[in-house]
């Protein structure tokens, strides 16, 4: 593909993005998987623009703005050319050269545009702290609020950097040295993470599908900070464990290796798709005692704890939530989000507390976990569930984590609460409440 090719076809790429609501790696892998023709390499360039205009999309349409050149994906995609990738005016004015495939001929306007564009810095020391930031004003004020104005700055900037690949050790299948190392013979370089006794961070990027450690099921991709939330469901062989989230089974993968094929494990989801496209990663990953259900009434009453002895030992509520502690992995999600649906999402994590709550026994343990930064979403959440729910206690997570003869560490006291910012994993949230009576 010519550059003009690679820049047309960004511009397409990145219309049918921001035209679509299913969100942006879905639309980019159907896109690319549409047009086998597009080599890897054009490929790679093409992916690695249009993720690179989303992640600095606010940044840029303060630019455009400012310039005159208007915030259509052309516009978006021709400064990114500039701003970011370095390129001058006088080359793009070649490559948009109005030929098949290639962008239509810049129009004296937009050529005027983008000189001045020439030689700037996307970081503008004009540009406001939320568009500097990459969000939109509401949710940077909430940032704002919780972590102060130059903690607010921080934890955006940790949002917009690079997530790395983490992958979690099958304990069903092997040890984590015996993984390093076969991963190591398909020439995948990993260490050991430095939180979760389970996890590999792989070195650069890398497709696990050629790899035999992934393809065998000895280890899962799982962001650390995930892992975690497993590890402090303290879950051990012969318990039930009531998974009430599962989505796609990422943490029921965890719980599944803790409970060794021995108690209960019961995934459920209120969407039956998400829980389908579990059981192929379960069946792989070698557990035999779990058990799929849709989370709706019926279901919901006959996992209840009703009578003494009833119910989970852990009832897992991994709850649906902004995702603000994932936008390293997913930027396009900041830009979706708006004060609606972040209210509906606190609505929903009121809504899967309580029915969480409805399946523990007696002496058992609710776990609440999301992966949001935010306290709206977090803490906010278990003082209201505490105030309602005197028969709740909250367990300190350091004493779950400590039990388990982990180190002390910063982000785990009487909740977790994780950061990019602050500690390179993912954002996670986990509170742990023990039903008294
Ligand atoms: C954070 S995701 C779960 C991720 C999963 N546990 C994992 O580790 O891969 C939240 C899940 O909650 C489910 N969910 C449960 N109750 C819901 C409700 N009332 N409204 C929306 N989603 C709900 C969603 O379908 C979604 O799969």
């Amino acid at each position: 593909m010519r550059p003009s090719g690679r820049i047309q076809t960004s511009i397409d790429l990145l219309t049918e993005v921001m035209g679509s609501s299913l969100p942006m790696d879905r639309v980019v892998n159907s896109y690319l998987r549409a047009r086998r023709f597009i080599g890897s390499k054009d490929r790679k360039d093409i992916s690695a623009r249009v993720y690179g205009v989303i992640r600095s999309r606010c940044r840029l349409d303060w630019w455009t703005i400012r310039s005159g050149l208007g915030d259509g994906c052309r516009s978006l995609v021709l400064s990114y050319a500039i701003l970011v990738e370095g390129m001058k005016a006088s080359e793009l004015d070649e490559i948009c050269d109005g030929g098949d495939y290639s962008p239509r001929a810049l129009s004296e306007f937009e050529n005027e545009a983008l000189a001045t564009l020439q030689g700037q810095d996307l970081n503008h020391p004009d540009i406001p702290a939320a568009v500097q930031g990459e969000l939109p004003d509401w949710l940077y004020a909430l940032f704002e609020a919780q972590f102060g104005v130059e903690g607010a700055k921080a934890e955006a900037a940790g949002l917009q950097a690079q997530a790395s690949l983490d992958l979690r050790v099958n304990l069903l299948k092997g040890k984590r040295d015996q993984a390093i190392a076969f991963l190591g013979k398909d020439n995948v370089e990993g260490g050991a993470t430095d939180f979760s006794p389970w996890g590999i961070r792989v070195q650069g990027r890398t497709a696990l599908g050629n790899c035999k450690a992934f393809r065998e099921g000895l280890v899962e991709v799982q962001d650390e900070g995930s892992q975690l939330i497993a590890l402090l469901c303290d879950v051990t062989p012969g318990q039930s464990v009531l998974d009430l989230c599962a989505g796609a089974g990422g943490k029921s993968l965890a719980l599944g290796a803790l409970l060794k094929n021995d108690g209960e494990l019961v995934a459920m989801d209120i969407d039956p798709r998400r829980l389908q496209r579990a059981e192929p990663r379960v069946e792989k990953a070698g557990i035999e005692n779990i058990r799929y259900a849709t989370l709706n009434k019926e279901n919901l009453k006959k996992m209840s704890a009703k009578g003494a002895g009833e119910g989970f030992d852990r009832v897992l509520v991994d709850a649906p939530c902004s995702g603000s502690g994932t936008w390293r992995r997913q930027p396009d999600a900041r830009l979706r989000i708006t004060p609606d649906k972040f209210v509906n999402y606190r609505e929903m994590q009121a809504t899967v507390l309580e029915q969480g709550a409805s399946c523990v026994k007696i002496g058992g343990r609710l776990i609440y976990a999301t992966c949001s930064v935010l306290d709206e979403e977090n803490t906010d959440q278990i003082d209201a569930f505490l105030a309602k729910h005197p028969n709740y206690q909250r367990v300190p997570a350091s004493k779950i984590w400590e039990a388990q003869g982990m180190e002390p560490c910063s982000f785990i006291d009487e909740t977790m609460k994780v950061s990019p910012a602050q500690h390179g994993l993912d954002g996670f949230f986990c509170a742990v409440l023990e039903r008294q009576s």
